[in-house]
């Protein structure tokens, strides 16, 4: 879709921006860009829509190179977003959004139209659209930001760190709604970041540069945490690369048990003290509730009155680092696995997760599966905390 063909910017006072570039950005993916301070993102980023013209090489979009467009019709196609969101402040939101269609020759009723839809899209209330940008949030200026970038519904999104000037919570948030949109409307997004969890987070690809502007390696997340090219990238990885890839991987194959939970009604003295320490107490309806420790069970009352360990259940769709976290934390060692309405499916052990860890590196990094511990992969809510073998994963 978007292709640098050995593209180089140096700028006159000698700096070279980006160096013999050569890169393919799928059609409907995100090709996200990171690397340290000046190593010529943003540039890359803005030769796309002739911001910034490359001194040398060709870009092309669409298969066509971008110098034989004319630039304004090219930036019809190209939704570009910043990280100050850009917003006209004396403009109210609905205006700011409408601001490309209006370009277009649209017609008022039906610019405003689609502006409410978009308003909506990225889940913002409908009147926000009657309000000032400095009257909103920066997370929701961000999701404004978004909007008009996509008014036109251009086919290519160019987003330069645009939750860069946010807080962690309200990042979350927006990535979350990027990851969402994107599923439904598979554009094609250039995204620049410094930061390595986002890129993880939203990249199909992630192309890492280095300074003086030479890309050093573009890949999968999955193939760049397990195989960095070299030093630099694996420094720029950081040392926790390990655990980045296991949020990459899905705890949908990881097996369990069902695990013998106890009803909440079960009368205290009726819970049996032999075969482990911790039990799973649910609801009713099969909720998980909390590890009820068989060692303290009170005189009197019911198992779901005892004060309970809390337990936070895991769906398939949860990463295998959530689990790994969940099973360390989790006085039983296991994580409580549930279906999408929260009812308790199975259990699964610290060791099962371990074992799946240890195969998903395997996988990424293309080495020889070490061996499994099938047959030991789930456990029974009986299992006393602490039984599983430990392995490194
Ligand atoms: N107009 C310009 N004239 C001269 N040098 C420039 C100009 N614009 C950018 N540069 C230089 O080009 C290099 C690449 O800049 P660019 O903004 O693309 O980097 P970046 O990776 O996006 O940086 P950051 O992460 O800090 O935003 C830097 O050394 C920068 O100082």
């Amino acid at each position: 879709m978007i292709k640098f063909d050995a593209v180089s910017k140096r700028y006159p006072n000698g700096t070279t921006a980006v160096d013999e570039l050569s890169l393919d950005l799928p059609e409907g993916g995100v090709t996200v860009l990171v690397g340290s301070s000046g190593c010529g993102k943003t540039t890359t980023l803005r030769m796309v829509n002739r911001m910034v013209e490359p001194t040398s090489g060709t870009i092309s979009v669409g298969g066509r190179d971008i110098l034989e467009a004319d630039a304004a019709e090219l930036r019809r196609g190209i939704g570009y977003v910043i990280q100050q969101s850009g917003l006209f402040p004396h403009r109210t939101v609905l205006d700011n959004i409408a601001t490309v269609p209006l370009l277009l020759g649209w017609g008022r009723r039906k610019a405003r139209a689609r502006a409410a839809e978009l308003l909506e899209l990225v889940g913002l209330p409908a009147d926000a659209g009657k309000r000032y940008p400095h009257q909103l949030s920066g997370g929701q200026q961000q999701r404004v930001g978004v909007a008009r970038a996509l008014a036109a519904d251009p086919p290519v999104l160019l987003m330069d760190e645009p939750f860069g000037a946010v807080d962690p919570v309200v990042r979350t948030q927006l990535q979350n709604e990027l990851l969402r949109l994107q599923e439904e409307l598979r554009k094609t997004v250039v995204f620049v970041t410094h930061d390595i969890d986002e890129a993880v987070r939203l990249g199909d690809r992630i192309a890492v540069f280095r300074t003086g502007g030479r890309l050093v390696q573009c890949a999968a997340p999955a193939e760049l945490l397990a195989r960095p090219a070299d030093d630099f990238v694996a420094d720029f990885l950081g040392a926790e690369r390990g655990l980045k890839l296991l949020s990459l991987t899905s705890l949908a194959d990881v097996p369990s048990a069902p695990g013998r939970a106890i009803p909440a009604d079960e009368p205290a003295g009726a819970v049996p003290r032999d075969g482990g320490r911790w039990r799973l107490v649910t609801s009713a309806r099969g909720e998980p509730l909390g590890w009820l420790d068989t060692d303290a069970l009170p005189a009197g009352g019911t198992a779901g009155e005892a004060a309970l360990a809390p337990v936070r259940p895991l769906r398939d769709t949860d990463s295998l680092l959530s689990a790994l976290n969940e099973a360390v934390s989790s006085p039983a060692g296991a994580v409580a696995r549930v279906s999408a309405d929260g009812v308790l499916t199975g259990i699964t052990s610290r060791e099962a997760i371990h074992d799946r860890a240890g195969r998903s590196h395997a996988e990424a990094a293309g080495t020889p599966t070490p061996a499994g511990t099938a047959g030991a992969a789930a456990t029974d809510a009986t299992a006393p905390a602490g039984t599983a073998t430990e392995r490194p994963a």
